[in-house]
């Protein structure tokens, strides 16, 4: 805590966040000034009065941010500075558009009452309220978590944390780059901790999006943070919670700890416990995969994800669970087993499943108030709604016990209504209370007796004064005259000029009117004090008894949290059933076999929007390690390619998170990873070298399979020209068959019909193709999935669709034909193979192996074929000056020394061992070897 001004110290000049150092004038701004040195990242609103001023540089963001008048104060002066401020009662309006938008705001107080304050009075931060960690209601979102995130880089791995200081939820985890990748992506920080030093290994690893505060580098001591850590638990040492081998971890457990200390929330009573994210027990779902399935967040505006479809839990806890669960799928058939026939079963008692529904809509958020309570921090109001939340858990119990499921029952045994704190807060606070403690109110009558007696005389009070009025009436014979009552003088009796000379000698006078004069009487001085004195001291007892209520509240935290988790598992569950009741999902079948079969499967969301009259076309998958594992589907644009690849990710991960599907019939043999990647012009807005990424991505893939993984390639290779597209994306399938280390079930979409030969080499490679029909002239979307390769692209149908301009449809459609017509005059068969065709068949004979060469992306000669088969097709320009497949085959020609050494180096390369990084940098040496630039 900063020390409070010496006013006689002479002007400071200032630096930081402030601009222009402004000249210190006042012992009050010197007194800012002190305080904002030691806050230099934050906005400092601070109080004067009635009113939360900001200075300087903060006047000018909170102006913007608030939308309220930016001044000056000194205005022509040396010390003039930019002045905002609100009334102090708009605090809770103005903070969270603050914090929102991503400041860090420190709030100072006057730390004594201004009326009895010697000289300046003292004022000090109260609270820094950052993005990451907040009490406020108007900050957070009930239905999601609020997480402040640390992260310490090690040696070897690096560590992560994150911790809702509104709920106490703690949890660490150590490992790669890439499964902190995930975390940060699956948790969603608000406000991510780093040692400065780090600043750009985060950034280069993770972005420059996340709200951040870099912290100083000692408080990145590992024996530092695991003595605050332990203090904090009162542990000798962290064996008890599971992490005592997770140095990183720890490290960046112990800082939040520090940063929670630093921004003065002290007591935290309510972060009982810190839990580990085991790597192992969850779906792997990298952050791309979250990201392209929309899981909890939407790619685009307006999108929507699979949770707001999923969600229909009634309270906030089950909220904040289902989206933890969706992106912690589970790998253990056991588990989720136990969850899908729990739905099963309360899909089968409708009775139970709606009786507790509406029990769970009586709670609120339970988490959130006994945190409030562990911090001190609850009023009132929220005390009572803690009580009525109590009040639901006795038939809720009752409910879950006599269910007959034992998920069910076991949750039953999880609950307490805490029956005694319930009727204690039910007895002593006004069902009505007020959301402030010191202005009375509060508390029932009969709570205490002193307090009964002090509202007795309050309340007296009007009789007693119009008694008086009476009893002056009669002895003065005024008979308009009146008492009443203001600030400056207190009570006073009233007469009108007219009656002035009945006035008694004793009575004073304190004011004259124009038409009255107020006077005072030494029994009205008598009773002003007694009654003001009575309210004083009533409410120091109302505040007493609440606090001593709140301390005893405090002792169920840990009871209180283990209910509201129990209740977030029911809600999660009745969310299930009632989803798949609503939607007519089916129960899965999940176990350890390695079969992928989903009957008339749909996509959970697309379904959902489409409009009305429109029905979703359901599709079969089948998937397995022996005859199909990965299937290669062609179609052309809006076929419904996409769809398919995510609807069976979708379908895979709502069975493994315990949900029903949607499908006629699905068996699903655990999936312990999910890989999307989508071709490179899908994520164009990034503004990243798209290819490059593309590649990069694909690489982590290729080289993190496991023969239960899932991998879903949607266009990948189309960020490049055709033929190095082709060749990359035929490579690619290639591996994916013959890797010895794992059989990852794929589906591959593609535009390229050339991947149907695929299948001629690789016997677990399939074709499908998404149906359309061409009928006069126009294509018509089936949907429907069907095995074999397609024959056409339809392309410029699509683009028509789109509303392309009509001169540049006709154009297209000009090129094409006369690119079909140039390959018929050359005697070229429709029918017959195409160049491709003949380049592979090239590439195959080759007694070192053709695949080689393609696997390492030697691009096959482009021909007017593909062009006009594939649906992005090239401009005219383009397509005639088009490299001949000599040329670009000729970088393998043995005569060349250059690509002898290229080839010498592949033959080098482990491609299973490779870093997606090492291989870009091996690409670019390979490019170099070879002449390119
Ligand atoms: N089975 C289906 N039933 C009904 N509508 C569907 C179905 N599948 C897809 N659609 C609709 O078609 C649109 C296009 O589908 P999708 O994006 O999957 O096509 P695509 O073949 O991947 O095309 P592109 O290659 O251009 O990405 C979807 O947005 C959806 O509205």
């Amino acid at each position: 805590m900063p020390k409070v001004a010496d006013p006689n110290k002479k002007p400071i000049r200032t630096h930081g966040t402030l601009g222009p150092a402004p000249v210190v004038d006042t012992p009050l701004m010197r007194q800012y000034y002190e305080l904002k040195q030691a806050h230099p990242g934050a906005v400092l609103l601070f109080r004067v009065g009635d009113f939360y001023e900001t200075f300087g540089e903060d006047a000018v963001t909170a102006s913007r941010i608030l939308d309220i008048t930016l001044t000056k104060r000194g205005a022509g002066t040396a010390s003039e500075t930019p002045l905002a401020g609100f009334p102090h009662h708009a605090l809770d309006n103005y903070l969270p558009k603050l914090v929102r938008a991503g400041q860090r705001v420190a709030i100072c107080d006057q730390l004594e009452d201004p009326k009895l304050a010697k000289g300046l009075v003292k004022r000090g931060i109260t609270e820094l309220v950052t993005p990451g960690v907040s009490l406020h209601d108007n900050v957070l979102d009930r239905r999601s978590n609020n997480y402040l995130c640390a992260v310490h880089f090690g040696k070897q791995e690096a560590g992560i944390s994150f911790l809702d200081i509104s709920t106490g939820e703690f949890l660490v985890a150590q490992g790669t780059i890439e499964y902190l990748g995930k975390l940060l992506q699956n948790f969603q920080p608000a406000e991510v901790l780093f040692c400065k030093r780090s600043r750009q290994e985060f950034e280069s690893h993770f972005g420059p999006d996340y709200c951040h505060f870099a912290l100083e580098e000692w408080v990145f001591g590992f024996d530092y943070c695991h003595d605050t850590l332990t203090r904090h638990f009162n542990t000798t040492s962290l064996k008890g919670f599971g992490i005592d081998g997770l140095r990183e971890g720890i490290t960046a457990a112990g800082c939040i700890l520090h940063y929670l200390a630093e921004t003065k929330h002290t007591d935290v009573g309510h972060i009982g416990s810190i839990g580990r994210l085991e790597e192992d027990k969850y779906v792997w779902l990298d952050r791309f995969t979250v990201r392209n399935l929309e899981l909890v967040q939407a790619q685009h505006p307006g999108g929507v994800p699979l949770i707001d479809i999923l969600d229909q839990t009634v309270t906030p806890m089950g909220a904040r669970l289902l989206r933890k669960w969706v992106v912690l799928p589970l790998k253990e058939p056991a588990q989720i087993q136990r969850r899908l026939d729990t739905v099963e079963a309360l899909l089968q008692t409708p009775e139970l499943l709606e009786n507790l529904l509406q029990h769970l809509r009586q709670i609120n958020d339970l988490e959130r108030l006994i945190s409030k309570v562990a911090v001190r921090r609850i009023n009132p109001r929220e005390l009572t709604q803690l009580a009525r939340a109590l009040e639901a858990i006795g038939p809720i119990r009752t409910e879950l016990a006599g269910s007959g499921i034992r998920a069910l029952q076991k949750l039953a045994d999880q609950l307490n209504p805490c029956a005694t704190l319930r009727d204690e807060i039910q007895a002593k606070i006004k069902a009505d209370a007020p959301v402030l403690t010191n202005q009375g109110g509060v508390l029932n009558d009969g709570v205490d007796k002193e307090l009964d007696e002090l509202r007795a005389m309050a309340f007296s009070g009007k009789d007693y004064l119009f008694q008086l009025q009476q009893r002056a009436i009669q002895e003065t014979g005024i008979s308009s005259l009146k008492v009443a009552y203001n600030k400056v003088f207190g009570y006073y009796l009233e007469v009108t000029n007219s009656h002035k000379d009945k006035v008694p000698a004793s009575w004073i006078r304190k004011q004259t009117l124009v038409n009255a004069e107020r006077y005072i009487t030494e029994e009205l001085k008598v009773y002003e004090e007694k009654i003001l004195h009575a309210e004083e001291r009533l409410f120091v007892i109302e505040q007493n008894i609440y606090n001593e209520l709140v301390l005893f509240a405090a002792e169920y935290v840990a009871q209180i949290q283990q209910n509201a988790r129990a209740i977030g598992v029911a809600d999660c569950l009745a969310s299930f059933a009632a989803t798949a009741r609503q939607h007519r999902y089916v129960k899965p079948t999940v176990d350890d076999s390695t079969l992928l079969d989903i009957r008339a499967g749909r996509h959970p969301v697309i379904e959902r929007q489409l409009p009305p009259g429109e029905q979703y076309i359901p599709n079969d998958i089948c998937l397995d390690q022996d005859d199909q594992q990965i299937v290669v589907i062609t179609g052309p644009n809006m076929a419904g390619k996409s769809a398919l690849l995510r609807q069976t990710a979708l379908i895979v991960l709502l069975a493994q998170i315990g949900s029903f599907v949607p499908a006629d019939a699905a068996h699903i043999g655990v999936i312990d990873k999910i890989f999307t990647r989508v071709g490179a012009s899908d994520n164009l807005s990034k503004g990243e070298s798209t290819f490059m990424v593309e590649m990069t991505e694909t690489a982590s893939i290729l080289n993190n399979l496991s023969d239960r993984s899932l991998v879903l390639m949607d266009e990948i290779g189309r960020g490049t020209s055709t033929y190095d597209g082709i060749s990359i994306a035929w490579a690619i399938v290639e591996h994916l068959h013959n890797s010895p280390k794992a059989r990852a079930k794929t589906l591959f979409a593609t535009h390229y019909h050339e991947l149907n030969q695929l299948a001629d080499d690789c016997p677990r490679v399939r074709n499908y193709n998404v149906a359309v029909k061409e009928a006069d002239g126009r294509i018509l979307f089936l949907r429907k999935l069907r095995e074999g390769g397609s024959e056409h692209s339809f392309g410029i149908h699509v683009a028509r669709m789109a509303g392309m301009p009509t001169s540049v449809v006709l154009r297209a459609n000009e090129i094409m034909h006369h690119l079909e017509q140039e390959r018929t005059s050359a005697g070229v068969d429709p029918d017959a193979p195409t160049e491709f065709d003949e380049v592979l068949a090239d590439l195959d004979s080759e007694a070192d192996g053709g695949k080689v060469v393609a696997m390492n992306g030697a691009a096959p000669a482009p021909d007017t074929e593909s062009v006009r088969r594939g649906p992005r097709a090239q401009p005219a320009a383009a397509v005639h000056n088009a490299p001949r497949p000599s040329l670009q085959l000729s970088m393998f020609e043995p005569a060349d020394p250059a690509l002898e050494r290229v080839r010498e180096l592949l033959s080098k390369l482990d491609v299973n061992t490779l870093t997606p990084i090492e291989a870009l940098l091996k690409l670019n040496e390979l490019k170099l070897v070879a002449g390119g630039k």
